[in-house]
């Protein structure tokens, strides 16, 4: 292991409390987090979880109470307001409504934000900010005025802004929030880009279950805690699970690896659980009664979950065998049959989603036969 900590964000059992009507509320409950450099991580969970108030804490929007909180190497917890204000600059920030200046152009707000930078430089400021509006395609618009575009248009100039002074830690909140899906894909495909060019660690607050699987690292806040890994892998597959249910059924299901040559799924064998690959990618296919082979899919992406075919019909058997593809181990959580049926029978919502799925692919596979 390397002696130097190049960590950017380190925490470790960070609190909060806010005074509601003379009585204090706690908000955060011993939070842990690693964020290391040019890596993604995405928070996310339910409103009123704690994620605002993690990344005003990590942003320098709060003084810490009580725990570890380093940023850059440096800790929070007991600094000064100086200290403070001098970390917040080394910090971009994206929010979900651009909070840009109306009475300045676009390249007049970027240019902004390193003038308040301790080593700014007048004669290349200017150079600066026009590069970057390049850089998230708005070079032939720097003249505008930030009424003259679209929402997300502006969304890129808040992130040429955000990232100008190249900071080691980005931090967006919710930045998508304001946006179509198409748009809001294509600002979170920007910041991604963007922030690893400048090997820059990103946080990214998001609802939004779509772009989760762009994320290096899933982070899903329950009432002031981190969830576990389980906890969000599932929350991912499965996002209409209340907070209490979703971590009950964490802590039934278990982490399975399976080697390259392995079968996760036997045709034919009872069909005693449900699976979700966490990583790795599997092979879908089928023994036909002449002895062939019929491939039917393949999956290879986070969260896509398979084996509730035999669960939900009525022979309660395989009918299709799931083997590793490639070289590579695949990664599966497991929730036996039991847990399964009770995760369905309590949350009508997820039983839909599944049981569409389900007649999707059953009729893709129909259609091929
Ligand atoms: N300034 C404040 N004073 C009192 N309570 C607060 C304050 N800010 C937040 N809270 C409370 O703290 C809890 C966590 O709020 P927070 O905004 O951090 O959650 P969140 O996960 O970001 O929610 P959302 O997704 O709705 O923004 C909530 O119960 C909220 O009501």
């Amino acid at each position: 292991m390397s002696n130097t900590d190049d960590t950017i964000v380190k925490i470790r059992g960070l609190k909060h409390s806010y005074k509601d009507a003379s009585v204090m509320k706690q908000v955060l409950h011993g939070i842990d987090i690693d964020v290391r450099p040019g890596q993604n991580v995405f928070l996310t969970g339910y409103s009123g979880s704690g994620k605002t108030t993690l990344i005003s804490l990590v942003g320098c929007l709060r003084s810490v109470q009580e725990g570890s909180l380093k940023l850059f190497g440096a800790e929070l917890h007991k600094a000064s307001p100086r200290k403070l204000l001098e970390m917040r600059k080394r910090v971009g920030y994206v929010f979900q409504h651009f909070n840009l200046l109306d009475f300045m152009s676009i390249r007049q707000n970027v240019q902004q934000s390193l003038e308040i930078q301790p080593d700014y430089n007048a004669k290349t400021a200017r150079a600066q900010a026009e590069e970057m509006l390049d850089a998230v395609g708005l070079g032939d618009r720097v003249n505008d005025y930030p009424a003259d575009l679209s929402g997300g248009q502006k969304q890129r100039v808040a992130i040429a802004r955000a990232l100008v002074h190249r900071p080691k830690l980005l931090i967006a909140d919710e930045p998508t929030a304001a946006l179509d899906t198409s748009t809001g894909r294509d600002i979170i495909d920007l910041v991604q880009r963007l922030s690893k060019a400048q090997n820059s660690a990103a946080i990214i607050v998001t609802h939004n279950m779509r772009i989760l699987d762009r994320a290096d690292e899933i982070l899903h806040m329950i009432d002031g805690r981190i969830g576990t890994a389980i906890t969000e892998q599932i929350s991912l597959v499965l996002p209409n699970l209340d907070d209490r249910h979703l971590a009950e059924i964490a802590s039934k299901a278990v982490s399975r690896e399976f080697q390259s040559g392995e079968q996760i799924l036997k045709q034919g064998d009872p069909a005693d659980a449900f699976f979700i690959l966490v990583k790795g990618a599997v092979n879908v296919f089928r023994q036909e009664t002449n002895g062939s082979r019929s491939d039917l899919a393949h999956f290879h992406k986070r969260g896509t979950y398979f084996g509730e075919m035999g669960l939900l019909t009525e022979n309660g058997r395989r009918n299709a065998s799931i083997e590793v593809r490639g070289d590579q181990p695949v990664r599966v959580l497991e929730i036996k049959a039991a847990d399964f049926s009770e995760m369905i029978s309590r949350s009508r919502a997820t039983r839909a989603v599944i049981t569409d799925e389900m007649w999707s692919r059953f009729n893709v596979d129909t259609q091929a036969e």
